[in-house]
């Protein structure tokens, strides 16, 4: 069930153009909740085509002067997060993400906002389906900071699927308005 609802949503990601301002919405609405204002260190991706831009959010947050971590995956699908600063190095993995191989990673806690990517989530009970790794899932087992997603339309399921036990739900939704 998850994988087909993965190909689905990949498929209809992959058949959709975004233009520069569709999601300046959603980022406002970010940056307003009081997870955002009261973060001091924020968790994000650095964003693959047809996901939603992080770049924007990177900005705001450095302009704020929040630290922005980064993940960087490792052998087991763990991952750990590393301050993005101009020091950084970055390498496209062969699974085409963008990761930091240099500085030092920071402990889980002290991470006060994880903005959580994802291909599908349920709007009804805040269940989240990945690329499949596990990476999120093993990460946010023993997160006890606040975790939220940004959805686009083509994301969003209304009805819940059946899910495993190490599915962590997200606990917080932005979703795309469905006329924008
Ligand atoms: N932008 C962004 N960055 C992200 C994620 C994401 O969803 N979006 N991740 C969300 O989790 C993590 C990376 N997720 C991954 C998910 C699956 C595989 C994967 O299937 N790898 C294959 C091998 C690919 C290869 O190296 O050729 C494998 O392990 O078999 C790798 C990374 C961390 N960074
Ligand atoms: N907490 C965990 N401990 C051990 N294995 C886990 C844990 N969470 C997930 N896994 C393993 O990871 C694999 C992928 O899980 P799943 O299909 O739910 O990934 P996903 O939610 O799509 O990925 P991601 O969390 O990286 O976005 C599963 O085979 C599962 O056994």
């Amino acid at each position: 069930m998850k994988t087909e609802i993965r190909t689905e949503v990949m498929q209809r990601l992959a058949n959709q153009s975004a233009g520069p301002h569709r999601f300046q919405n959603l980022y406002q609405r970010l940056f307003a909740t009081p997870e955002w204002l009261n973060a001091q260190t924020v968790a994000v991706t650095m964003s693959m085509d047809h996901e939603i831009p992080t770049q924007p959010i990177i900005n705001v947050a450095q302009q704020l002067g929040k630290t922005v971590v980064i993940p960087r995956t490792f052998p087991g699908r763990r991952m750990r997060f590393y301050p993005l600063t101009v020091h950084t190095q970055l390498v496209k993995t062969r699974f085409g993400v963008i990761e930091p191989t240099n500085g030092e990673p920071v402990q889980a806690d002290e991470i006060d906002l994880m903005i959580v990517p994802g291909v599908a989530f349920c709007t009804t009970n805040h269940q989240r389906i990945g690329y499949g790794g596990g990476f999120y899932d093993r990460f946010l087992a023993d997160f006890s900071g606040a975790t939220l997603a940004l959805v686009q339309k083509e994301q969003i399921l209304e009805t819940p699927w059946k899910t495993d036990s190490f599915d962590v739900p997200v606990q917080q939704l932005l979703v795309e308005d469905v006329d924008e």
